[in-house]
């Protein structure tokens, strides 16, 4: 199949190494010609995969018409803040059968939207020929072939089918589900939760507080997750519990390290730069906290994480705060449904 994957960064390339050692013929597709001169011509991306040798046959671009032109299926991976920009250019170069597919965790800050919804607003394309792709998935280890697993989540289940036999190899297993927005809010909600994570971890404070916060985060994004419409299963499947696994816990965790620098005495802007990558968690936090309050659901340790982050309270207090909350009682309407899946 011909493939267009848009974004060369970490996830982008390995998504593209990944469909380019199934035999697809992929164009990846990148704006900075550096980078895209280090795949096609050093078959590497030294920059956010240094050390792994790329498929020969992998081709990069900056040519967005060329790297577009007979797609059948095009993959956006930019990071959330490129995303309407992105795929707004590249409308008009996409071929009118071609089936859509995002990996994007993160939301449109200005107009709180979900990735797929801002896909759907740029391209006009019908929901059915769109999916997303999400689950624990670090770049450094899919393009290693460490054995790894995902969700395709589409509201049409040929297409997640399609998007399953394309993405699908010997240590890359892909399952199917229904459920996009929950695929979405899973993806994206839990960076939050690895940053509050990353800083608990950074400031010293045990295993303890890292299963409290992974445990009740968890509880949290399942909570705003059913009020917009998700599934509950969802968040006990990869792209929720798993993904939240995954990013709170692994070493290659951009958010997670976020969170140790802040609480190192880094400001926000010094440690989302010496991390260098996207930090979905930064502008999520944001939306999350607005998607709080219009849904009125109860997220302390996003807000927590929120006062952290923009509202100059010290990570010392945002702690000692979430431990002298009221008491609660454990079991909710929204945990109920989940143990009942997990002992099922
Ligand atoms: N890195 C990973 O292991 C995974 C990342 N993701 C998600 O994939 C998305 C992309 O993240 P990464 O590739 O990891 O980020 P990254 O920081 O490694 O790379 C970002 C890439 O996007 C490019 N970019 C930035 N702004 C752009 C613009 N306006 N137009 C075109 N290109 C632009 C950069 O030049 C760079 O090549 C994020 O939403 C992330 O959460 C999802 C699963 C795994
Ligand atoms: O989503 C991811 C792994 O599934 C990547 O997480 P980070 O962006 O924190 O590295």
């Amino acid at each position: 199949m011909r493939i267009a994957v848009l974004g060369a960064g970490s996830w982008g390339t390995a998504i593209a190494t990944l469909l380019s050692r199934n035999g697809h013929d992929v164009r990846l597709w990148g704006r900075q010609s550096a980078a895209v001169d280090d795949i096609n011509f050093r078959h590497e991306n030294h920059r956010y995969l240094p050390g792994v040798r790329l498929p020969d046959q992998l081709l990069a671009t900056t040519d967005l018409a060329w790297a577009l032109a007979g797609a059948q299926t095009v993959f956006f991976v930019v990071p959330s803040t490129a995303m309407r920009e992105v795929s707004r250019q590249a409308a008009r170069f996409i071929p009118a059968d071609a089936l859509l597919v995002h990996a994007v965790k993160g939301f449109d800050v200005a107009s709180g939207q979900r990735m797929s919804e801002v896909l759907q607003e740029e391209t006009g394309w019908d929901t059915r020929r769109m999916a997303v792709v999400s689950g624990p998935s670090h770049a450094e280890e899919v393009v290693r072939g460490y054995p790894t697993t995902v969700v395709v989540a589409s509201v049409c289940q040929e297409t997640a089918e399609t998007v399953q036999d394309v993405l699908m190899s010997a240590t890359f297993r892909v399952y199917t589900n229904p459920d996009v927005v929950g695929a979405e809010l899973g993806g994206s909600l839990k960076n939050i939760i690895a940053i509050g994570v990353g800083i608990a971890d950074g400031l010293g404070y045990g295993d303890n507080a890292k299963a409290a916060l992974m445990t009740r985060g968890l509880a949290e994004i399942a909570r705003l997750g059913i009020k917009m419409g998700a599934s509950p299963w969802t968040f006990a499947g990869l792209a929720g519990v798993g993904d939240l696994i995954v990013t709170c816990t692994s070493r290659h965790s951009r958010n997670f390290r976020a969170g140790r620098l802040l609480a190192s005495g880094l400001s926000l802007a010094d440690a989302m730069n010496e991390v260098g990558m996207a930090v979905e968690g930064v502008p999520a936090t944001k939306v999350a906290v607005a998607l709080a309050a219009r849904h009125e659901v109860d997220m302390p340790i996003t807000q927590a994480t929120y006062d952290v982050l923009f509202g100059g309270k010290s990570p010392q207090d945002a702690v000692k705060e979430l431990m002298g909350r009221p008491r609660a009682h454990e079991v909710e309407d929204v945990a109920v449904p989940l143990y009942a899946r997990w002992l099922s």
